[in-house]
């Protein structure tokens, strides 16, 4: 309730519903009118609730500053009248414990605990307030059309409130959905990032079915990165990554990951593979990045220095793993750059 702006999310999603659950509920009170003696004036009240207050409920949210606060005020306004009708019918059991029961049911699915209590309250008042002014006859034996004016409100209110809430658990799940995916992925390059890629690896490490015994790891590092950055910008530099994204992509099979380590570095876990297959691919990624390394558009594209390491009795852990390929990467540098070279 904190937030300045509040969506109309909620007002929206329960506009339906409460026309649909007051227009059902208005019957079981209806029926039980005829037999009171004020039951005109309550019939009129009765229909401007029914009828118009869904209404008014919504345009009060639409036009407040906070509709999400209006509207769980307007739902305890429901709360009070469902409590003041079935005090107004001499609490007659089955319409009362009908329309106070939809009402509580809808609190606690919009609400939760607490507003449930408060809504109760409500009703409470409600049911003193009719009480007070009506004093109502208490409610004699119950007709098979009263009982009948109920059935309605007592199926299809909770198949309208379910399906609305059906539908709220459905987005939630996709926007946890598309958080995990998000959390896992590296915005610029679309690729697996450092926190995912530690994750496989603690993971094969966890258990003997993730094991990687078959696998190659190893860490790409761009060279002189920082330069194109100074010359040609950071955006420039931007558009390397990508392109060097692309290149590694283009070079791994369908079993295999890609990820971004961090800055100007990647990582590559290539599976089920030997060493001379994964170092036939590492030396294509290579290849390629140097192919590209001429100059396009007046900005360069760099060349990638790779450090490789099998997977032996050296890893005992990903950390390892990964130290392991790192030492290969930096020897790569030490080397020259522009090369692939394999943790012995
Ligand atoms: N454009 C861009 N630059 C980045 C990004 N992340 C890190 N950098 C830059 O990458 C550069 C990495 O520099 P260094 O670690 O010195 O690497 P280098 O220039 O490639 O040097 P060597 O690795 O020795 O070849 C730094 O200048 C960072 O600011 C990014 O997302 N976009």
């Amino acid at each position: 309730m904190g937030s300045v702006t509040q969506s109309m999310t909620l007002p929206k999603r329960f506009y339906l519903p409460r026309c649909i659950g007051l227009g059902l509920g208005f019957w079981p009170v209806y029926a039980c009118l005829p037999a009171l003696p004020y039951h005109g004036p309550v019939l009129g009240m009765l229909l401007l609730y029914c009828f118009g207050w869904p209404h008014l409920a919504y345009l009060l949210a639409r036009i407040g500053a906070r509709p999400l606060d209006t509207e769980r005020r307007s739902m305890l306004v429901d709360a009070l009248a469902a409590g003041f009708f079935a005090g107004a019918i001499g609490f007659n059991p089955i319409p009362s414990v009908a329309i106070v029961a939809m009402i509580s049911m809808n609190n606690m699915a919009m609400g939760g605990p607490r507003f449930t209590g408060m809504g109760a309250l409500a009703s409470l008042a409600g049911a003193a307030l009719a009480w007070l002014a009506l004093a109502p006859p208490f409610a004699g034996a119950l007709s098979q059309l009263q009982v009948a004016a109920c059935l309605p409100l007592m199926i299809l209110y909770p198949v309208s409130l379910g399906y609305v809430c059906y539908q709220s658990a459905m987005k939630l799940a996709t926007q946890k959905q598309q958080l995990r995916r998000m959390s896992k992925t590296d915005h610029l390059t679309g690729l697996t990032n450092r926190a995912a890629l530690n994750d496989i690896l603690d993971e094969s490490f966890s258990s003997p079915e993730t094991a990687m015994n078959d696998s190659v790891i190893a860490l790409i590092d761009v060279d002189g990165f920082k330069q194109i950055n100074d010359r040609y910008g950071h955006l420039a530099g931007d558009r390397a990554l990508q392109k060097v994204t692309e290149i590694m992509r283009a070079c791994v099979r369908e079993q295999d990951t890609v990820g971004r380590y961090g800055g100007d570095e990647f990582c590559v876990i290539l599976r089920q593979v030997d060493r001379p297959e994964a170092a036939r691919i590492l030396e294509r990624m290579r290849a390629l990045a140097q192919q590209n390394s001429c100059a396009q558009d007046g900005e360069r594209l760099p060349t990638l220095s790779i450090g490789a390491a099998a997977y032996g009795p050296g890893a005992s852990s990903g950390a390892m793993w990964i130290h392991q390929a790192d030492q290969a990467m930096y020897e790569a540098k030490r080397g020259g750059r522009n090369r692939v070279v394999f943790a012995a």
